[in-house]
């Protein structure tokens, strides 16, 4: 694989504990050389309001400065209501205005979700996926990842069981085949 690609990866959990995270942070930990996988924060974003558009607020910004930088994104999301947690719909948003400067566009993504039920998050998988269609992120549909009954899949330490280091790696894999060929 050649050129270093940079991987914006967004976790929709502020949650201190958030199990997301920790599978975020196992993606990070096992990415190849070549994927420059870089968490970027969502929890200080202000509720978008569309008034901000002609003055926005600084941290918004940082984080359309940092996702437009980026040559893909990785979406880490837990449910909420059969849903993405708000916190994400509000990255999402932030990162489409004004709409003539659409930080998103035309990008590579791919998206995760995990949950303590056994349907692993898939109802705000495929609402996050629905409105990727309207941000003009290309997303990878295979493989899916849902993992379910999360808490189990990780140690005290946060550490990936065997079984789930192996979806992760799957996913890695297929991701990394995925942007090679979206960026050629
Ligand atoms: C407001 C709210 C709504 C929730 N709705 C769902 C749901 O629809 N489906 C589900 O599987 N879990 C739901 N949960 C439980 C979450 O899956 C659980 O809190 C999980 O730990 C969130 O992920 P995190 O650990 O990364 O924060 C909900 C939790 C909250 C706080």
């Amino acid at each position: 694989m050649s050129q270093t690609q940079r991987i914006a990866v967004i976790i929709g959990s502020l949650r201190r504990d958030s199990v997301n995270r920790k599978a975020a942070n196992a993606l990070v930990a096992l990415a190849p050389g070549h994927l420059a996988m870089e968490i970027v924060e969502i929890g200080d974003l202000p509720l978008y309001n569309q008034d901000y558009d002609e003055d926005p607020p600084a941290p918004y910004d940082v984080f359309r400065d940092r996702i437009r930088a980026a040559d893909g994104y990785i979406f880490v999301t837990p449910e909420h209501n059969r849903s993405m947690p708000a916190a994400m719909k509000n990255a999402l948003d932030i990162g489409t205005r004004p709409p003539t400067d659409n930080v998103w566009n035309g990008k590579p993504g791919a998206v995760i979700s995990a949950s303590p039920s056994m349907q692993g998050g898939f109802g705000a998988n495929h609402h996050l996926r629905q409105t990727l269609v309207n941000l003009n992120v290309v997303c990878m549909p295979k493989p899916e990842v849902y993992l379910s009954q999360a808490f189990d899949l990780f140690d005290d330490r946060g550490q990936p069981t065997e079984r789930c280091q192996g979806f992760l790696q799957t996913f890695l894999d297929g991701y990394s085949r995925w942007i090679a060929r979206q960026t050629d």
